[in-house]
């Protein structure tokens, strides 16, 4: 289905959006929709903005130009799955509790579990196939299992958006299937998806649209035409080129930088 053509309602608009840190621009200018049921792969070179974009999405940065609407979305209604480096594995916390942390949206953090609750998080645990792990520190995980428990926590708090950052780095082909395999099941469900990944094989095996990223967006719609090696080399290039100590742009500046050609529609 074209992108263009897509009858769904967008469930994200950005217009013209800067995210980033100390008026340092790391995601710059970018405008256009992501709609209802999307599954969207965010992909790019290192450094290209990639998790600054789902940061702000989740509402962890505000912009620093431009805005990003959710329609209908409050924060119980955005699941996040950041990169496993900025998990803090000490926490002493075993597999149960972690994973029953994606009921708090609708029980609240003081709110007892109860047995449908401790039932729900018993299938999640068995869906990742974690099933028996109930009681193991979360910091005596795998990494391969560590992700499981985290999609087993998204799957509980059973968000209508979806966000992934690099959730199949350095994990097995096989947990990589089975992954990918919950991914399919909440597209199946009109959740809508956004993940970031670097695998551009998978993202053409498993992902319709793709955002291709380099601090500016090159290019966003249908996967075979964003991920071109027209695009891929453009985005490598501009990557390179940024200047880091770039201040975010004077607004009289912003209007000039559109969007590509071939970049998402608004
Ligand atoms: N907390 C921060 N403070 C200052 N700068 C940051 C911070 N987080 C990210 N940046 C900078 O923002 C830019 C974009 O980083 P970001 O992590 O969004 O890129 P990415 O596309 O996700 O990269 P990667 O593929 O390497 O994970 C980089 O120059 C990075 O150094």
């Amino acid at each position: 289905m074209s992108h263009i053509a897509s009858v769904a309602a967008p469930i994200l608009s950005f217009d013209n959006v800067t995210l980033g840190y100390d008026r340092h621009p790391a995601v710059h200018h970018l405008s256009g929709c992501v709609h209802r049921a999307d599954l969207l792969a965010v992909v790019g070179p290192n450094g290209a903005g990639k998790s600054t974009l789902l940061k702000g999405i989740a509402g962890f940065l505000r912009p620093l130009g431009g805005s990003i609407r959710g329609k209908g979305l409050g924060r119980k209604h955005v699941a996040y799955l950041p990169q496993q480096a900025e998990i803090d594995r000490g926490f002493p916390l075993d597999v149960f509790d972690f994973v029953a942390m994606g009921l708090w949206q609708r029980i609240g953090a003081l709110g007892g579990l109860g047995r449908s609750g401790r039932a729900q998080v018993s299938d999640a645990l068995a869906a990742v196939g974690l099933s028996g792990f109930e009681r193991r520190t979360i910091g005596t995980l795998s990494g391969g299992q560590m992700q499981r428990m985290l999609f087993a926590r998204l799957l509980l708090q059973d968000a209508p958006l979806i966000l992934l950052d690099e959730p199949f780095t350095a994990i097995d082909t096989r947990t990589v299937a089975d992954l990918i395999a919950l991914i399919e099941r909440w597209h199946g469900e009109r959740r809508t998806i956004l993940c970031v990944l670097h695998d551009m094989d998978q993202v053409r095996a498993h992902f319709p649209h793709a955002l291709l990223l380099a601090r500016t967006p090159v290019a966003w719609g249908a996967t075979d035409e964003v991920l071109t090696e027209t695009n891929l080399t453009r985005a490598r290039q501009l990557c390179e080129a940024w200047d880091e100590t770039a201040l975010v742009c004077a607004p009289a500046t912003t209007r000039r930088q559109q969007p590509r050609k071939g970049a998402h529609p608004a």
